[in-house]
């Protein structure tokens, strides 16, 4: 049965510091690269979402340990091996980062997932992954279902890459780069989005002891051992969206904690594009990133191409903000998991909103309210969006609120004690 959510309408300004679970992405790629390396890895503070236990079940499947204490996640990686069937959910991590990964396993691995997985783009991969010398069956669709014939070994090295619908593509093909004979000189045929997650992506195999290089057209990752490496996960910023945005809304503040000082996290960018929208923004001396509101919210005008998973919730924003907001930059998104142009369109136009789609984003220009019953579409940050809208708007339901089990599968719960429970961290 479908479960429907009220979101809750904010009764006055909401006043909270806020602690927030591990990065996904940061988790996927802890992961991955644990798997490949020379000995154990411990991971601190790991996320514990749909997406990243996908990603350790595919590893598992493979022939990797990761034991569980309960707190973190000791990772040894074991000889790669097939036959293996990958669930991949409805990941874009799991679905671009598993296959270079199962083309080192010895044996065939099947990647499938949830019906929308199979529309996610992914044909860039498949290709680069047959010129790297590494049979795919995947009917032609260049989409989920398909099957990676790995040989326990990958010949590598030059490839040409379209990376343009999603950057994970790159982030793939670079994370087991070092494991192939000759590595991977990845040169790019067109644009990428979500450039900061390859940044993220480089970072992560420099820390590993991996060497990359950057090249006039891509990346260049020699061949070689990869590191053990023990880390601390930090806290998910995309997912700090909604609590910071919630102080902007309802004229509050909201603190949330252990905000990296530097960090690859394309959630690093809220803290201008709040300021942007007319937040006070500033750090806490405690290590915390506050936003405070009380000045309305401005509109936004903004290219979101580098930080395109922030959208649902500053649409959700400028739908609530005092003049037409554009968003461009991110035609990708109708690649994500829903076509986010047009779900914001349907759901920001439920609520009283004028949307226009563009090509590559949104114009929108806010209406008098109305109540509106919303689908989640499947997609955690739709949710989120949602939640944002219904403190302002009165009477905003969501259909299918368990999506956010993706990456926060207690959402709901923090945004209750978001609002109900002043100053207060919610854990
Ligand atoms: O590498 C990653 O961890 C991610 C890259 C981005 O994907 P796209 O480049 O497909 O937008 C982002 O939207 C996604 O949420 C996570
Ligand atoms: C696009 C997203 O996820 P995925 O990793 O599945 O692409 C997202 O989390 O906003």
């Amino acid at each position: 049965m479908t479960d429907v959510w009220s979101a809750p309408h904010a009764p006055a300004p909401v006043d909270a510091v806020v602690s927030l679970p591990g990065s996904k992405s940061l988790t996927a790629r802890a992961l991955v690269l644990a798997a490949l390396a020379d000995g154990p890895s411990r991971l601190v503070r790991p996320l514990r979402a749909r997406d990243t236990d996908l990603m350790a079940a595919a590893l598992r499947a493979l022939g990797t340990g990761i034991a569980d204490d309960g707190a973190d996640w000791l990772v040894t990686p074991g000889p790669l091996r097939g036959p293996a069937a990958v669930d991949a959910g409805l990941a874009g991590t799991v679905l671009r980062f598993l296959p270079p990964v199962a083309a080192l396993a010895d044996g065939a691995v099947t990647v499938d997932g949830d019906p929308r997985l199979r529309e996610r783009p992914n044909a860039g991969l498949i290709a680069a992954l047959r010129a790297l010398g590494v049979p795919v069956d995947d009917a032609g669709r260049g989409r989920a279902p398909f099957t990676v014939h790995g040989s326990g070994r990958v010949r590598g090295g030059a490839v040409a890459v379209d990376a343009s619908e999603s950057s994970q593509i790159v982030s793939g093909l670079l994370l087991a780069g070092a494991r192939f004979d000759e590595g991977v000189d990845l040169s790019l045929t067109g644009t990428v989005p979500s450039m900061p997650h390859v940044d993220m992506t480089v970072r992560a195999l420099r820390e590993h002891g991996v060497e990359v290089t950057t090249t006039d057209g891509g990346w260049r990752v020699s061949p070689g051992p990869i590191t053990p490496v023990d880390r601390v996960i930090e806290p998910d910023l995309s997912n700090a969206a909604p609590f910071l945005a919630a102080a902007l809304v309802t004229g509050g503040r909201v603190t949330v904690r252990d905000w990296p000082t530097a960090t690859t996290q394309p959630g690093a960018h809220l803290d201008r594009l709040l300021g942007d929208m007319g937040a006070d923004v500033a750090r806490t001396p405690d290590g915390g990133l506050q936003v405070t509101g009380g000045r309305g919210i401005r509109p936004l005008v903004a290219d979101l191409g580098e930080v395109g998973e922030l959208t649902p919730v500053l649409a959700a924003l400028c739908a609530l903000a005092e003049g037409p907001s554009r968003l461009t930059g991110i035609g990708h998104l109708r690649g994500h998991e829903t076509d986010r142009l047009q779900a914001l369109d349907e759901v920001l136009t439920a609520v009283g909103a004028r949307v226009r789609q563009l090509p590559d984003g949104l114009e929108i220009e806010p209406g008098p309210h109305r109540p509106a019953r919303l689908d989640s579409y499947a997609d955690h940050r739709m949710v989120m969006a949602a939640a944002v809208l219904g403190l302002a708007v009165d009477g905003v339901s969501v259909d299918g609120p368990e999506a956010v089990t993706k990456t926060l599968p207690d959402f709901r719960e923090r945004w209750a004690g978001l609002l109900g429970d002043p100053v207060e961290a919610l854990r």
